[in-house]
């Protein structure tokens, strides 16, 4: 740390070890807004449950484009949440549920240091449930594991643990244990105190935390007559078919804590963010892209995870979400961004609590900060202080949707590129430019179709410059080299793209199918073609 700085490295350390910085992965409809409202609502972040989504008319975040949402029902739109909790700062990053959005959520991967996997209890291991957690193993993203609706019918405890293990080969240590079957929810005992049940009563409405009283294993017989047995008996045997709890173990993706509970009703909800805190890693040395590691007691030092415009209505803005990795952020300091080598003032420094914001005016390693319209950003982008810092880019992810973009009214093609150029830095699409088709009509590239409606409404009601996509007839993205763009330039390829150029200047060649990039690699071995990180199972 430099010697005029704010904090020693010393109390640097200290913040950060009482950070948590973490997400939920799920899929749609398995509860992710309704575990965050309870998450919060126990931490005393919030009054009352729904006033950070804003579902249910309830107070929230709206703006033009969040219409989309409201008409869909689904989130689109992420925000993160500070809460504290037994003298710990909780930041919960919160993500898109919806498919189509996940780029945006697997961004949001690359920020967190733990994962909360939210799991139905009914639906299971659901597709993109797995999706997200193959992202949260690619990158080395512990994950606790949250089944949830227990007080709805649902399946077997033991058989959803079966599938934890045999479809997503991770072996799960249950810390709580359900007593009655998911639909005769009566409590849970702990792991690591079977001499305990932990009764819990539903206050009507579920806005409420449900009352819990605790009592001794004697008196749970008496209440619950077979069903507390029944339920040690079903813990036993869960943990002795497994290797037991071990950090290390957890920290390396090769186990997962397992909670029951219902997010409605807040049962099972301490449980778990007490399992944030005692289980969760705080932020840690990141390694950059040169493989060192910056340590978290060395200067400010961040990462743009995720751009996001129009979160107020009344201002047209754009806030870039940046998650601190070292040092200390202070609003108002001169930071250089890595990319550029050019600094920048960070003023307009926000935290962002759903709709409402706090100005942000100190910040510490795995804290968020939002900067408003600091338009020279990008998602990926690094910003520093003192000693230079550069993490490595953050993945891109395979698409498999393709559409040509055209303004409607050609005296707007100001806008239209401006438009799509915004779209691009935000990471809203992947915007592709190819050799054959020019500057005008750019290729946007998605993971999930839906990304293209997003195009199509902003680039009408923020750009001014309604665009007609039409779609192309891919599904296969390969990264080349210059070598390897030669080859394609050259092959006249009966369905293919022969190549486009992301912003990054990745040069990528586009294949209909994996029949016809195979018939490419037969005749052309020698050409690199990578594949970029796939999201498909
Ligand atoms: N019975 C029961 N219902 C629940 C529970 N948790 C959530 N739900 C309901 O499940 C539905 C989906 O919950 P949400 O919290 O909106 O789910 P989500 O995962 O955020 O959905 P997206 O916004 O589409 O990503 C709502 O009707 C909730 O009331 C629970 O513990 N028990």
């Amino acid at each position: 740390m430099s010697t005029d700085s704010p904090a020693t490295a010393a109390q640097v350390l200290q913040e950060a070890s009482r950070r948590r910085t973490f997400a939920v992965i799920s899929h749609p409809d398995a509860g992710k807004s309704t575990l965050t409202e309870a998450l919060a609502l126990h931490a005393q972040a919030i009054t009352s449950a729904g006033a950070v989504h804003g579902k249910g008319g309830r107070k929230g975040v709206t703006s033009d484009w969040m219409e989309l949402e409201k008409d869909r029902g689904i989130s689109v739109t992420s925000a993160a949440l500070q809460f504290g909790h037994r003298d710990h700062v909780m930041n919960l990053v919160d993500t898109p549920g919806h498919a189509d959005f996940s780029e945006d959520t697997y961004r949001v991967l690359s920020a967190v240091d733990c994962a909360i996997m939210l799991v139905d209890a009914a639906k299971g291991l659901e597709e993109q449930t797995r999706k997200l957690f193959s992202v949260c193993r690619h990158r080395g993203v512990p994950v606790i594991t949250f089944i949830n609706k227990w007080d709805r019918r649902g399946r077997e405890a033991l058989e959803l643990l079966d599938d934890i293990q045999n479809i997503l080969e991770i072996t799960p240590v249950p810390q709580v244990w359900p007593v009655g079957n998911a639909g005769n929810f009566r409590g849970l005992v702990e792991a690591a105190d079977t001499e305990q049940f932990l009764k819990y009563t539903r206050v009507p409405g579920g806005t409420h935390e449900a009352e819990e009283e605790a009592m001794d294993a004697a008196a749970a017989e008496a209440v619950e007559g077979e069903l507390w047995p029944t339920a040690l008996e079903e813990l036993e045997l869960a943990l002795d078919s497994g290797p037991g709890w071990d950090p290390q173990a957890f920290r390396e993706g090769k186990i997962t804590p397992v909670f029951f509970g219902s997010a409605l009703t807040n049962i099972g909800v301490r449980l778990l963010l007490d399992a944030v805190v005692d289980l969760a890693p705080s932020p840690d040395a990141r390694e950059m892209a040169n493989g060192d590691h910056r340590p978290v007691e060395e200067e400010f030092a961040g990462i743009v995870f995720k751009i996001q415009a129009n979160m107020d209505p009344a201002h047209r803005d754009r806030i870039a979400f940046i998650r601190v990795c070292s040092g200390v952020f202070e609003r108002g300091m001169n930071v250089t961004r890595a990319a550029s080598g050019r600094s920048l003032t960070t003023k307009y420094a926000h935290t962002v609590f759903g709709a409402e914001r706090t100005v942000a005016d100190i910040c510490y390693p795995g804290d968020v900060v939002g900067l408003i319209n600091a338009t020279a950003l990008r998602v990926g982008d690094t910003l520093y202080v003192g000693k230079k810092a550069e993490f490595p880019p953050l993945p891109a992810f395979a698409p498999e949707h393709f559409a040509v973009a055209r303004p409607k009214d050609i005296s707007r093609s100001k806008q239209f590129r401006k438009g799509i150029s915004q779209l691009d830095e935000e990471g809203v699409v992947q915007v592709l430019t190819s050799d054959r088709r020019g500057d005008q009509a750019p290729v946007l590239a998605a993971v999930g179709p839906m990304q293209f409606d997003v195009v199509l409404h902003r680039m009408e009601h923020e750009f001014s410059s309604p665009i007609v996509l039409e779609r192309l007839p891919y599904s296969l993205a390969r990264v080349t080299d210059a070598a390897g763009a030669d080859v394609l330039n050259k092959a006249r390829l009966v369905t293919g793209e022969p190549l486009t150029r992301r912003s990054d200047n990745a040069l990528l060649a586009l294949f209909g199918d994996k029949w016809q990039l195979n018939s490419f690699v037969r005749g052309n071995p020698d050409v690199k073609l990578e594949t970029l990180i796939a999201t498909a199972d």
